[in-house]
């Protein structure tokens, strides 16, 4: 029952063929036609690495989403086993500096368009979900998780800082010493873990299961005026979202800075060889 997919083929013109995935578009959007909850699901092989693209993508799925005056968004991914491997290490390392700037800055809008989002959210997180991937899913009201997989803020695991904002999501979830101590361990958590923390809402145990607890989630609101709804959570949510509006550029600059120390360089450097290492055996 969908009343429309939205799945175009735009070409897309790129000087940094690494970052390449392919020129069709990384997220699709479905409205269920009944429940007029859309479903956006980021399909980038293999691993959802949040690429310049990707995030175009997302950013763009997010604002059609809010223009159609969906009841809820389900943020989901097309992989089987990872919902996000987080921001593509790529884009990170020996970085070309303008599409370093276009990255970080897509980054920024994501979160602000999905944690700031005025619908009902929820991930239907159907794979691993470390450090971005678990920025996307804490940006959301709800999380339904799959069993034995993992989620979390690992970044300090790879020499690098979760952002303030980052750590605003998780807090928003999380208890402030469960949050602390997780971010400071660069802790990744079970499904389990993270159910008895906290840290999700709900394990489903298979994907189509985990969009129905979702859309469930959604559906609770639906004897709730949607504009009451959507400005008592933006009215929650409004401190974090300032913080980062109004220091955007403060944030882009440090994330600059930050990437471009030639140690950090260098964990990211070992931190990818390790990865490749990992999937060739
Ligand atoms: C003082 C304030 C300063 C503020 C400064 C701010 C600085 C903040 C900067 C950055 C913040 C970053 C947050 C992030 O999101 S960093 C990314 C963290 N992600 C990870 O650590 C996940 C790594 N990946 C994995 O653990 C696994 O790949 C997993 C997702 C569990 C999937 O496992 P599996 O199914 O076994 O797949 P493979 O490991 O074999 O991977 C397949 C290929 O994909 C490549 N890969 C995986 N993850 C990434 C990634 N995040 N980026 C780029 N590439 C990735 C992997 O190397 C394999 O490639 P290949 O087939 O070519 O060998």
């Amino acid at each position: 029952m969908l009343r429309s997919t939205i799945s175009s083929l735009v070409p897309r013109a790129t000087s940094v063929a690494r970052h390449m995935s392919n020129a069709a578009k990384l997220t699709t959007v479905e409205i269920n036609d009944v429940t007029g909850i859309a479903t956006l699901t980021m399909n980038r092989p293999p691993v959802n690495g949040l690429n310049l693209e990707l995030l175009t993508d997302l950013n763009n799925s997010i604002q059609e989403i809010e223009d159609n005056k969906s009841r809820g968004l389900i943020l989901t991914s097309s992989n089987p086993t990872i919902f996000s491997a987080g921001l593509d290490i790529l884009e990170m390392y020996k970085p070309d500096k303008e599409r370093l700037k276009a990255f970080w800055t897509t980054l920024q809008d994501v979160w602000l368009a999905l944690y700031g989002s005025a619908v009902p959210t929820a991930a239907a997180i159907n794979g691993h979900s470390p450090a971005g991937g678990c920025l996307l899913a804490t940006s959301c009201e709800y999380r339904v998780m799959l069993p034995k997989f993992t989620i979390g803020l690992n970044e300090t695991k790879l020499g690098i800082v979760a952002p303030k904002w980052f750590m605003s999501s998780f807090l928003s979830v999380l208890p402030r010493r469960v949050a602390e101590r997780a971010l400071n361990q660069g802790r990744m958590f079970t499904t389990d873990e993270a159910l008895r923390n906290g840290l999700i809402d709900e394990v489903a145990n298979s994907k189509e299961e985990a969009l129905a607890k979702c859309a469930e989630f959604i559906g609770s609101f639906s004897k709730v005026n949607p504009l009451a709804r959507s400005l008592t959570k933006q009215q929650l949510r409004a401190a974090e979202l300032s913080e980062l509006e109004n220091e955007r550029a403060q944030d882009l600059e440090k994330f600059i800075f930050f990437v471009n120390q030639p140690a950090v360089q260098k964990g990211l450097g070992i931190y990818l060889e390790n990865l490749k290492k990992k999937s060739k055996n």
